[in-house]
């Protein structure tokens, strides 16, 4: 279930380092990224007029490119440099196009703008007039591409480093990097598709992809297709959101383990007054649980059950609060950024780094939540979902992502997998709701949602 892969802008040099070690030729492979690009620009623009900046280093080279081989199709092509390339294969480039060079602080606007400024090699931020008249251009511009990046964004964090338009298009070449999946950066991209330029990109963090899920066998029953414990507390409404997405998730049984009878609940989920864990081959706990000391109990007490765990809401509160003690082995956690925060401290590094150090750190899958949600393995693997619905941001979904983790635990009994197949069918569950929906309203997308990838 992965999507393309996400390197990081050490990580993208070391690959083309590795295709240059074997023999693939350096400004070659700029031609190859520059008429990758170009073919994705002529698709939707065709002979309109095209502007292209270029920056000094090989950002501005696929840029020479892509201009050239634009021309070559008959595109009216004006290019304004920031400087002088300062690469070889980047002044090759620009020896390529032979045309005029413009500046392009005075450069005229125009229907098509292609940003090749900076891409992974970007330091800090644009200058001020530098970054404003890319936005003028941009803005100016029906049609607006960024080559690799959108200039002025960092590539690994993902944070702006200076005024960055809302391009239409991202040209991600190679490889995803970080900030082409993570915000504030990944909202400046309309569009992301992926360039091949025909290199290998080992990676271990990919975009997150629609996973593939099996029905159930001919012989199964509901126990063989996995039964869940949902442990509820006092906020009753956030344990039956679970109950009932853990119930439309895939799993065979869902069992709510509730102090007394909760009305207005589907009649399938099956309710009990003590803790009995038995044939559960997941628990969650947290969603409604409480903070006060019957609520650590409670979370005692599942945790001890030794059944493969989902810790969410209140219980990230209470291990936030007591330490990690005994988490079963295997756990998904499921934190927001508030909850991350109180689980982990400030970590460094990007969304992603901060992720992976958090599940090294529990042994646990680490759901980091958000726009965009990180899924981290103990293992190093992890997968990022970004373009989710917005309209998530609104109370008790984050219940409902809880109880599908559980769900597919209990289907799959692999921590990496149920999260990245959770937070896919959340996303998609969202993505049917439309807009303004509220928590409840996930649940009558899911059955469709999972239906879709059977
Ligand atoms: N190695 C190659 O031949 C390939 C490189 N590719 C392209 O090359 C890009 C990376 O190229 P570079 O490493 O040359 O880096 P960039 O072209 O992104 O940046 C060029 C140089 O600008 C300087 N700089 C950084 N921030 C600046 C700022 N705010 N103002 C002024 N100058 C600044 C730095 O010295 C940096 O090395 C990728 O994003 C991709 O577009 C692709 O064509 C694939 C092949
Ligand atoms: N702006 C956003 N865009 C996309 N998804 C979001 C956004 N904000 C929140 N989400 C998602 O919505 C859910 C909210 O969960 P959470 O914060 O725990 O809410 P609650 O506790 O109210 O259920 C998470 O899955 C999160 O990833
Ligand atoms: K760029």
């Amino acid at each position: 279930m992965t999507g393309g892969p996400v390197l990081t802008a050490a990580q993208m040099r070391a690959a083309e380092q590795a295709a240059f070690d074997a023999g693939i030729d350096e400004y070659g492979l700029m031609e190859t990224a520059g008429a990758a690009a170009a073919a994705i620009i002529w698709r939707a623009g065709h002979k309109r007029d095209a502007l292209v900046l270029c920056g000094p280093g090989n950002n501005g080279g696929d840029g020479y490119v892509i201009a050239r081989l634009l021309r070559d199709r008959g595109v009216p092509v004006r290019v304004a440099a920031l400087g002088e390339s300062c690469t070889v294969s980047g002044q090759r480039a620009r020896a390529a196009w032979g045309g005029p060079v413009e500046n392009v602080m005075r450069a005229a606007p125009a229907t098509q703008l292609v940003d090749a400024l900076f891409g992974t090699g970007l330091t800090r931020g644009l200058d001020d007039a530098v970054a404003a008249r890319l936005c003028a251009l941009a803005g100016a511009a029906a049609i607006s591409h960024a080559i690799d990046l959108p200039s002025g964004i960092e590539t690994d964090s993902g944070a702006i480093l200076s005024a960055v338009p809302l391009f239409g298009t991202c040209i991600a070449l190679g490889a995803y990097k970080p900030a082409h999946v993570l915000q504030p950066a990944a909202g400046h991209m309309g569009r992301l598709v992926l360039a091949d330029i025909g290199i290998a990109t080992p990676a271990t963090v990919h975009r997150l992809s629609a996973p593939v899920l099996p029905a159930p066998v001919a012989q199964a029953h509901k126990y063989t297709r996995g039964l869940v414990a949902v442990v509820a507390g006092d906020m009753i409404g956030a344990s039956c959101l679970s109950a009932e997405a853990a119930a439309r998730s895939g799993a065979g049984y869902v069992r709510l383990l509730a102090h007394g009878p909760v009305p207005r609940m589907s009649h399938a989920i099956v309710q009990h007054a003590s803790l009995d864990f038995g044939r559960a081959k997941a628990v969650l706990v947290g969603p409604g649980l409480g903070r006060d000391h019957a609520a650590w109990e409670r979370l005692a007490a599942a945790a001890k059950a030794g059944v493969p765990m989902v810790a969410d809401a209140g219980a990230l509160w209470l291990l936030a609060e007591k330490g990690w003690g005994d988490l079963p082995s295997p756990a998904i956690v499921t934190p927001h950024e508030g909850e991350f925060q109180r689980l982990f401290g400030d970590l460094p590094g990007s969304k992603i780094d901060r992720a992976l150090a958090a599940a090294r750190r529990s042994g646990a899958v680490v759901v980091y939540k958000g726009a965009d949600s990180v899924i981290a393995a103990p293992d190093g693997r992890a997968a990022v979902a970004s373009g989710a619905s917005p309209w998530l941001s609104t109370a008790g979904t984050g219940d409902v992502l809880a109880g599908l983790c559980a769900g597919r635990l209990a289907v799959t009994g692999d921590p990496f997998r149920a999260a990245c197949e959770a937070v896919w069918l959340h996303g998609e569950a969202a993505r049917r709701a439309g807009a303004a929906f509220v928590a409840d309203d996930l649940l009558e997308s899911l059955p469709a949602a999972i239906a879709a990838r059977l």
